[in-house]
């Protein structure tokens, strides 16, 4: 990820800027490509298992740019497999994209996924481990360690190797690891949290203090209540596209009306709705250095 040298340049207080993103990954698929297969049942399924899988291209998000600036706390929303959580990983610099850039004032923090554990390690080795891999130092992991353990919820157990923990317990180690600095830039992808009723509390304790601290969030989630509740603007995307950008309520009433239509079959106007807010879209445009890096958005 490449920093921003003169964010001075760009239009308001930005924290990240998403230049022309799009994503595509190739994965092998299944499906038979030979036309000419006329063999049926079983002996057409064994030879496509037997058969060299051909690669397939996914078009996760297509070409997208938005500026988030200070202050902002940003929803994302769509479907299953519209590309939400695929722009928060190339936000938080897990993935690279196929073509353009993502700038950032700091490094990004994702919550719960950015700690690199090693599982044959106990949970205590593993809390310094990865706040060390956060850029802590040694004194700052002294005066968070207890806070650190106790935020997890572990208790004894973070003297046990983490191989033998559940997934739910590992994903609490993970969170209060990641909780434990104040990040700038915060992302929240909903689908990683896996705690239980009691640590989803604690947790969102820590995450409301975070939120409070952050410059900028980056909340995905599948309630859109959660969203109403946390965020300042909105963000829509269906399959890889950039639908809406803006106001939290206009955005979810527009996105539930669209999936309302859906699950009662409308696909013709909830084709309608989705082509309607796409081309009432306010498009974001990085522009070049040599003029001057500015972002600027254009009908
Ligand atoms: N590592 C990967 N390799 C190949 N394809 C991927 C990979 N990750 C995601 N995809 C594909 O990219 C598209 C977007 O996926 P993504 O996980 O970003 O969606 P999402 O909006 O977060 O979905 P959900 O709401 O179900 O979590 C999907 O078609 C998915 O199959």
């Amino acid at each position: 990820m490449d920093a921003v040298k003169d964010l001075e340049y760009l239009r308001e207080d930005p924290c990240i800027v998403i230049d022309e993103v799009s994503m595509r990954y190739r994965v092998p698929s299944s499906e038979a490509p030979a036309a000419d297969d006329t063999s049926s049942g079983t002996a057409r399924l064994l030879r496509r298992v037997m058969a060299k899988p051909n690669l397939v291209t996914v078009n996760a998000l297509n070409p997208m740019s938005l500026v988030a600036v200070r202050g902002e706390s940003i929803g994302i929303v769509g479907r299953n497999g519209s590309g939400k959580s695929t722009l928060m990983k190339l936000i938080s610099g897990q993935v690279k994209p196929t073509k353009g850039a993502v700038y950032a004032v700091s490094t990004p923090v994702m919550l719960g996924v950015n700690a690199a554990l090693v599982p044959e390690l106990p949970g205590d080795h593993n809390v310094v481990l990865g706040c060390l891999a956060m850029g802590m130092s040694k004194a700052q992991i002294a005066e968070k360690f207890d806070e650190i353990v106790e935020l997890s919820g572990l208790e004894k157990a973070i003297h046990l190797p983490m191989r033998s923990y559940s997934s739910g317990m590992a994903s609490r180690l993970r969170f209060a690891i990641a909780a434990s600095i104040d990040p700038e830039i915060l992302l929240i992808d909903e689908a990683l949290n896996t705690g239980d009723a009691q640590f989803a509390d604690r947790s969102k304790k820590r995450m409301d203090e975070l939120r409070g601290k952050a410059g900028c969030v980056f909340l995905v989630s599948h309630s859109l209540d959660t969203i109403l509740e946390m965020c300042t603007r909105v963000v829509w995307i269906d399959k890889g596209d950039l639908l809406m950008d803006g106001e939290p309520k206009a955005v979810v009433n527009a996105y539930k009306d669209f999936t309302r239509h859906l699950s009662k079959g409308n696909n013709i106007s909830a084709a309608k709705i989705r082509t309607d807010a796409m081309e009432s879209l306010t498009v974001t445009r990085v522009m070049e250095r040599s003029t001057g890096r500015r972002s600027m958005r254009t009908h």
